[in-house]
């Protein structure tokens, strides 16, 4: 599989962005981690002053034949009937991009379910849901690469229609499993330690799936050096596609703000594919499920919000799209010193 070419970080823009946050009327550094933030964006773009208005969340759903074995608390049918309601603007993804000014595009890359003629959603569906990865491999190679490819054509859509920033999201019932899977073996940790009640699943329900998701690992034996390897038997359809999100975002120096657990995932596989993806990443919030601390650590990212959610669909990143407008709002519209006049000696 071909990846396009990942542009180094812009360090003269990023220099510029800091030399003019000190310049700003405020005490030198007063405004943190969002002058930093502000900073980063301005490396990724390339632009000193950079323009991220125009932003839309991917949101990725697919199936997952491993909701058969009860990992999670809901039936997987609530995926489909959570597709329609994001088309009709009533889940909490819509309230909140409306609130933010942002879009939203529902893609279907791997739901088991018929969506038909239906406005507003993108028929990009690559299997109808995964395998049952406690008997083998979750997706063929072949499924895996279809659906980064389906991640990377979307990302590239929405950039050539004009958007600045992507944030990932999804819904897959039982899709903290793959996730919490995949933590496991690319984290080198056990599956007790970052494994989270995903959709609320009580004490016992977490024990069995633990049990699952170790019988995953010791059936498939996924190699840990081989991202694609780990993807295909223990991954999903959305996971795969919002890697092929991040890689496409970043060959184009689009800044990605990530989700919860199963977004993260997404994008630590894709770091594992194409390394220099890392440095347009930027962590959104902390979710609830306890594995997200551990990747966001291997990952050296700090997240922006943490309120203990654990939505998905994209929702704590687009919740952090309003800190990134703050941080570049500033940069861009406060005055300097020197415009307002006012003495910057200390
Ligand atoms: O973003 C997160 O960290 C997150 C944490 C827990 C649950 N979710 C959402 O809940 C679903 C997966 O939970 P589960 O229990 O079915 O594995 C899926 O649709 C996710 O969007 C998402
Ligand atoms: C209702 C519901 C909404 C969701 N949004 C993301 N995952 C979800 C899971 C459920 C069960």
């Amino acid at each position: 599989m071909n990846y396009p070419t990942i542009p180094p970080i812009d360090f003269e823009a990023s220099a510029a962005a800091r030399k003019r946050q000190n310049s700003l009327t405020k005490p030198l550094g007063s405004a943190g981690y969002l002058e930093d933030l502000s900073v980063q964006i301005a490396g990724m773009t390339g632009s000193a002053i950079p323009d991220c208005s125009r932003k839309t969340v991917i949101l990725m759903a697919a199936d997952h034949g491993i909701a058969k074995e009860g990992v999670s608390p809901y039936p997987p049918e609530v995926t489909p009937q959570m597709v329609l309601n994001f088309l009709h603007g009533g889940a909490a993804i819509n309230v909140l991009t409306r609130q933010v000014n942002s879009a939203v595009k529902i893609v279907d890359i791997g739901v088991a379910f018929d969506f038909g003629e239906i406005p507003g959603i993108c028929h990009r569906k690559v299997a109808r849901g995964t395998a049952n990865m406690l008997t083998g491999p979750a997706m063929t190679r072949e499924q895996a690469e279809s659906a980064i490819r389906v991640g990377m054509e979307t990302a590239d859509e929405s950039i050539d229609n004009g958007v600045q920033m992507i944030a990932t999201g999804e819904m897959g019932i039982g899709n903290t499993t793959p996730s919490a899977a995949i933590t496991a073996v690319l984290c080198g940790r056990a599956p007790a330690e970052v494994t989270g009640r995903g959709t609320g699943i009580d004490d016992a329900g977490l024990q069995r799936k633990i049990r699952i998701i170790e019988r995953c690992i010791a059936v498939n034996q996924p190699d840990p050096g081989d991202a694609m390897d780990v993807l295909c038997k223990i991954g999903g359809l959305e996971i795969a596609g919002m890697a092929g999100v991040v890689i496409a975002a970043a060959a184009r120096r689009v800044p990605v703000v990530l989700d919860g657990l199963i977004s993260t995932v997404a994008a630590a596989i894709a770091v594992e594919l194409v390394p220099e993806t890392k440095h347009y990443l930027i962590a959104g919030h902390l979710s609830e499920e306890i594995g997200h601390r551990i990747l966001l650590e291997k990952l050296g990212l700090r997240p922006l919000i943490q309120l203990n959610m654990r939505i998905g669909e994209g929702t704590g990143a687009v919740l952090a799209f309003s800190i990134v407008d703050a941080s570049l709002n500033l940069l861009r519209n406060m005055a300097t010193f020197e415009q307002a006049g006012v003495s910057d000696k200390v």
